[in-house]
């Protein structure tokens, strides 16, 4: 069985009268990226605060490492970065020297942990430019440098994405995808584009006004995803014969006693109506479907705020 890295149960934030965090549930295991999706004020922030006990629960638990006692999870604390808001860095220092200072502030021992941490994140080469001329995309990447120096075991990243051009975009997946697979890093990242984060994220959780409407893996969101044409007809079992047979495919799931989704034939919804009459099959209706990856969100919201 894989590592569980981190597992909340209820977690729950309330300020006042409102409840910012309601009653979440997540589970992290090891090498996992992790794509926390809301939209702005769904709770992201909060509940990565309340994992680096930047902020403390109202109500609920937090496992790290196995760890949920308080003083255990303190020591655990110790093998996670984060990146939460863009730290402030000095703008007439460059690189190597805004790391060092809070390599000291930190306590974290070894002139070489300000190397390594520059180099995981894409800076190497950076050499005296001053922060203040950093592009917002080598800003993000420092950011993520200086979550990085402790050489973490679980990163955590409160929308790092978030303002980057499509090229930066890119070049910050890239170098989270190198963590996860050279490093085994554990990754949550947040952010309020579901799109954003697709081709590097192997889970997601869906948070919506505080309550996390759905966990799933990035195989499953890809398959219901996947463009399909919906059958809807009096017997399933009949029209997946008529599928196997006269049309020769099997890239089909029957999905409810009446409806089928074909996944190939996607040209050619009138070879398939004809199969059908010509078996004696009653099609009451032939959608063309398929939500890219914000569509299910959106939809997965809307349900929920309909419900
Ligand atoms: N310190 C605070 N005091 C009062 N309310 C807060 C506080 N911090 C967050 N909130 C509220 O909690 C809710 C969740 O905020 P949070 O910042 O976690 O959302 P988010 O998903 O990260 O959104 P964003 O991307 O806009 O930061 C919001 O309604 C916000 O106004």
């Amino acid at each position: 069985m894989a590592e569980q890295v981190m597992e909340a149960r209820g977690l729950t934030k309330r300020y006042g009268n409102a409840l910012a965090v309601d009653h979440v549930d997540l589970h992290l295991e090891k090498g996992q990226i992790y794509g926390l999706v809301g939209r702005n004020g769904a709770g992201k922030t909060t509940i990565i605060r309340m994992i680096t006990a930047q902020t403390t629960p109202t109500e609920g638990t937090i496992t790290l490492f196995g760890a949920n006692t308080p003083k255990g999870l303190a020591a655990m604390r110790a093998r996670t970065g984060a990146m939460v808001e863009v730290p402030s860095f000095y703008p007439y220092l460059d690189a190597r020297q805004n790391l060092e200072y809070y390599r000291i502030q930190r306590g974290i021992p070894g002139k070489s942990a300000v190397e390594e941490a520059l180099e995981a994140a894409g800076l190497a080469d950076t050499g005296r430019k001053k922060f203040k001329h950093f592009s917002l995309g080598m800003k993000q990447r420092l950011g993520l440098a200086l979550a990085l120096m402790n050489r973490p075991d679980f990163l955590l990243l409160d929308e790092p994405i978030n303002g980057l051009d499509p090229e930066g975009i890119v070049e910050f997946r890239n170098l989270l995808l190198r963590l996860s697979q050279e490093r085994q890093t554990t990754i949550l990242i947040s952010s309020h584009i579901l799109s954003e984060l697709s081709n590097l994220a192997t889970c997601y959780g869906f948070l919506d006004r505080g309550i996390m409407l759905e966990e799933i893996s990035a195989k499953r969101l890809e398959e219901k995803c996947r463009a399909c044409l919906e059958l809807h007809v009096d017997d399933a079992p009949a029209a997946s014969l008529v599928l196997e047979r006269t049309l020769g495919t099997n890239d089909y799931e029957v999905v409810h006693p009446t409806v089928l989704r074909l996944y190939s034939h996607l040209d050619r919804p009138g070879e398939i109506a004809r199969a059908m009459v010509e078996a004696g099959v009653t099609l009451s209706a032939l959608e063309s479907r398929g939500a890219n990856l914000e569509d299910y969100f959106l939809n997965l919201i809307g349900g929920a705020r309909h419900a």
